[in-house]
């Protein structure tokens, strides 16, 4: 009970926002139009139970005139009032039943839309992405989260929501109706009240009782197997992503052996999810068929006895079934609850740990405007996510033309520096002072291709069609990508179409057609042979002379082509 009564309060919390947000107009008179269609159904559901009985009443009574009128237009009796008839009822019916679903699904596009846009934006604000990515704390995919688990919190919220509505109300107002009939229905003679009531109520809850200790093996066994579809899922997956890294090793039968046992793990919970299902439809159906013929049983002796009509018999019968179906409802959702409480669990552990990124977002070395002419990073103390301190306040001071090459063995820090001077590490402090209104480009090993055309690669971040025709050709030219000259505009998965030094030609293009006034690369030239990599970067001192220069770098070729060097040791920067 507290489980729920935590899930209700973090649901609430993730559901609160739009339903007070700009939109909550529309979407509270949506919702509540939902509703009374709801309420609308369980209401014709109570009409047509009592149809029922003057159609059964005029088929004992053999009356035809009462029979037409309560197939077509409808009937005033003197005793039972007026009946609407079935042609009247039933076309009511279908256009409640359809305006109620139709409109549904449009709250649930909407709450969907809105709770989308405001996780993506949240996500992606103060790159509250990124830190997510160094951190990792429980939550492992965002694009899940966003994708599976928006739409999952909303439709179920919106389908538990209103099945518990339309199943209280449908309990409680069929509970009334067989109380009503319970009158001429007793036992021995003896008149118990809500006879019927009693009965009906006993019966559902030891059917769907029985219903839960059969099916309650089904949530864990459904459970899973949903799992284990996810992790074959996943396995065939990485065959695809890491096909070169297999066929290089000739991996194939490692790899089907790891996909077989996989999908062994897959089929053999699936005969555990046969077997509870076999026991558990023997039970549903049995009770199913019992439940047919047990109220008219139960109200037999009254009919022959003459207190009650047909017609009240197969009302009773009706009615008797929508009190056990609303019965069961509670316990036939126990599954649907417990995959809901799984979703709010994951979105607010999603949500907080964004917010909780957001809360450190100012953290790490600052960017500021530097005063002179010169990129300035100051005191910029670096460490790892989990404290350990990397860098020991590191100065540095490019000025506008100027190239420094930094060096450093691996793993001492020197990318971490590079992002920190792109103000994205976020942990550390320190002061990063850049001129104001002059751009920076920061170029890492692998440098981001994004998806679309290769016009809109190269220009990236930036708009295409701020550059002209000509300086794109002559950027990839430059940087000995010519042949791409012709394909602009052709859309392709680019980082998966170009090499490793084509990929990293691309980026230096880049440099050389935005021209920025800061430019840094992270072995942005590794995967080029030696004598590109001299080449492009005379080309970039030459094409660029007035941009500062920060090269992370192994090689020594690079480092001629630099005014400084600095080495990167035991946490600490240093004229080499
Ligand atoms: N997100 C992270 N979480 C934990 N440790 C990290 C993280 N990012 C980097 N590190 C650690 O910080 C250290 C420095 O990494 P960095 O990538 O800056 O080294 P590097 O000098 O650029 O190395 P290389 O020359 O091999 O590229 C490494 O030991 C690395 O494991």
């Amino acid at each position: 009970m507290r489980g729920i009564k935590g899930a209700l309060r973090e649901a609430w919390a993730i559901a609160r926002p739009y339903w007070s947000s700009e939109e909550r107009w529309s979407a509270r008179a949506l919702l509540a139009v939902v509703v009374l269609l709801n309420l609308g159904l369980v209401g014709m559901n109570v009409i047509l139970t009592f149809w029922n009985r003057a159609f059964f009443n005029s088929l004992q009574d053999k009356d035809y005139a009462a029979f037409t009128q309560l197939l077509f237009l409808g009937r005033h009796d003197p005793e039972e009032g007026y009946l609407p008839g079935f042609c009247i009822v039933a076309a009511l019916f279908i256009i409640v039943a359809v305006a109620q679903i139709y409109l549904r699904q449009l709250l649930q596009i909407r709450w969907r839309r809105w709770l989308t846009a405001r996780l993506t934006a949240n996500w992606l604000h103060a790159r509250a992405y990124y830190r997510l990515s160094l951190t990792e704390t429980g939550t492992d995919n965002p694009d899940q989260r966003i994708a599976d688990d928006v739409p999952g919190f909303v439709n179920s919220t919106l389908s538990l929501g209103l099945g518990l509505m339309s199943s209280v109300v449908t309990l409680v107002s069929f509970v009334a109706v067989l109380w009503s009939l319970s009158d001429a229905v007793n036992v021995l003679n003896l008149p118990i009240p809500g006879y019927l009531v009693w009965v009906a109520l006993l019966y559902s809850a030891l059917g769907t009782w029985l219903t839960h200790l059969v099916g309650r093996a089904l949530v864990p066994v459904s459970f899973n197997q949903q799992k284990l579809e996810a992790n074959f899922r996943f396995s065939l997956v990485r065959v695809r992503e890491h096909a070169e890294g297999i066929a290089l090793h000739h991996g194939e039968a490692g790899e089907e052996r790891v996909l077989g046992s996989r999908f062994r793990d897959v089929v053999a919970n699936w005969r555990a999810l046969m077997t509870v299902t076999k026991r558990l439809t023997f039970f549903t159906s049995a009770f199913g068929q019992v439940a047919i013929i047990f109220p008219f049983v139960v109200a037999a002796p009254a009919f022959f006895a003459g207190r009650i009509t047909l017609g009240a018999l197969t009302q009773t019968s009706s009615v008797f079934g929508q009190v056990q179906g609303a019965f069961s409802w509670f316990v036939d959702s126990y599954s649907a609850v417990a995959d809901w409480r799984a979703t709010v669990q994951r979105l607010s552990g999603f949500t907080r740990a964004i917010a909780a990124a957001e809360a450190h977002a100012a953290e790490g070395p600052r960017r500021e405007v530097a005063a002179g002419p010169a990129l300035v990073a100051q005191d910029v103390a670096l460490s790892l996510p989990d404290g350990k301190p990397l860098i020991q306040d590191a100065d540095l001071t490019v000025q506008p033309g100027e190239a420094v090459v930094i060096t450093g063995a691996s793993g001492s820090g020197k990318s971490t520096l590079f992002r920190a001077l792109a103000g994205i590490w976020p942990f550390g402090r320190g002061t990063v002072s850049v001129p104001q209104g002059t751009e920076a480009l920061f170029l890492p090993q692998r440098p981001y291709i994004p998806e679309g055309s290769l016009r809109q690669a190269v220009a990236y971040p930036h708009d295409p069609s701020e550059y002209s025709e000509a300086q794109l050709h002559e950027a990839l030219s430059l940087a000995g990508l010519d042949a791409l000259g012709q394909r602009l505009d052709e859309t392709d998965n680019w980082e998966r179409r170009l090499s490793g030094g084509e990929q990293q030609r691309l980026a230096l293009a880049r440099a050389l057609l935005q021209k920025p006034r800061w430019l840094f690369l992270d072995e942005a030239t590794a995967s080029l042979d030696p004598e590109a990599e001299e080449r492009l970067y005379g080309l970039l001192r030459e094409r660029l002379p007035g941009t500062g220069i920060v090269s992370i770098a192994h090689r020594p070729a690079v480092a001629k082509f630099h005014d400084r060097q600095l080495r990167l040791r035991d946490g600490v920067l240093a004229p080499a």
